[in-house]
């Protein structure tokens, strides 16, 4: 997963990126890239800003300081937010709404990955016979896991996942390993936040520090 060519392409770079609030830094200058099959660990303590560079690669906040490029280009949120998928720790679920109806609602916005439909993304992450159950009344363990069924069922290239492992057993941890290798070895990327020790399927991910 992490032994990515140097000639694999550059999906994501970041140049000297820097947020604040009412004036005060949360994070940065900071300086990465994510090429195409990359996986990404980005490490901080409490409060360094994780969270926060998620939410604007996302496209949920304004970039203040610096510049994002996506493929060369330079990135505007408008017409890259088919580009990336966020799972942070608010799921994105609507809890009245069934595991079913939540992906056919995110893929009537978003489309769907070829050769993917909405059951089949959910059997992957152990929800077979969960389909019509309304949200509210999944495990915390099983929102999670509709969560990442949408990871499956969407066209994203790169995943953007806030904590992906809190709230999983074992079996849902090698869940995720297994759907980060997959992606990657597929040509997609992953940045990740984990405050756990992470157990990547193969070896050691890439790094980015956040910094203030
Ligand atoms: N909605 C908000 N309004 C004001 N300040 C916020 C808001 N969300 C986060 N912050 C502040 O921004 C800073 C960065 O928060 P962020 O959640 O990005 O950090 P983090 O590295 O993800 O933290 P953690 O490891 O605890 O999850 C913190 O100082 C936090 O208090």
């Amino acid at each position: 997963m992490t032994a990515t060519p140097d000639a694999a392409p550059i999906l994501l770079e970041a140049r000297a990126l820097s947020y604040y609030r009412q004036d005060e830094p949360v994070f940065g200058p900071l300086d990465f890239s994510v090429r195409a099959g990359e996986v990404a660990l980005i490490e901080g303590d409490n409060g360094s800003g994780k969270t926060t560079l998620l939410r604007i690669l996302a496209g949920l906040l304004h970039v203040d300081d610096g510049e994002l490029h996506w493929r060369g280009r330079p990135w505007r949120r408008e017409e890259h937010l088919g580009d990336t998928v966020f799972l942070g720790h608010h799921l994105g679920l609507k809890s009245d709404l069934s595991a079913r109806e939540n992906l056919q609602v995110a893929a009537g916005l978003y489309g769907t990955r070829c050769g993917r439909h909405v059951d089949g993304a959910l059997a992957d992450v152990g929800l077979a016979g969960y389909e019509d159950e309304p949200v509210r009344r999944l495990s915390a363990g099983q929102k999670k896991r509709a969560a990442l069924a949408r990871l499956l069922l969407l066209p994203a290239t790169l995943w953007l996942l806030d904590e992906p492992y809190a709230n999983l057993d074992r079996t849902g941890i090698d869940l995720v390993n297994r759907l980060l290798a997959e992606h990657s070895s597929s040509g997609g990327a992953v940045l990740v936040t984990s405050h756990g020790a992470v157990s990547f399927l193969h070896g050691e991910p890439k790094r980015v520090r956040m910094h203030a």
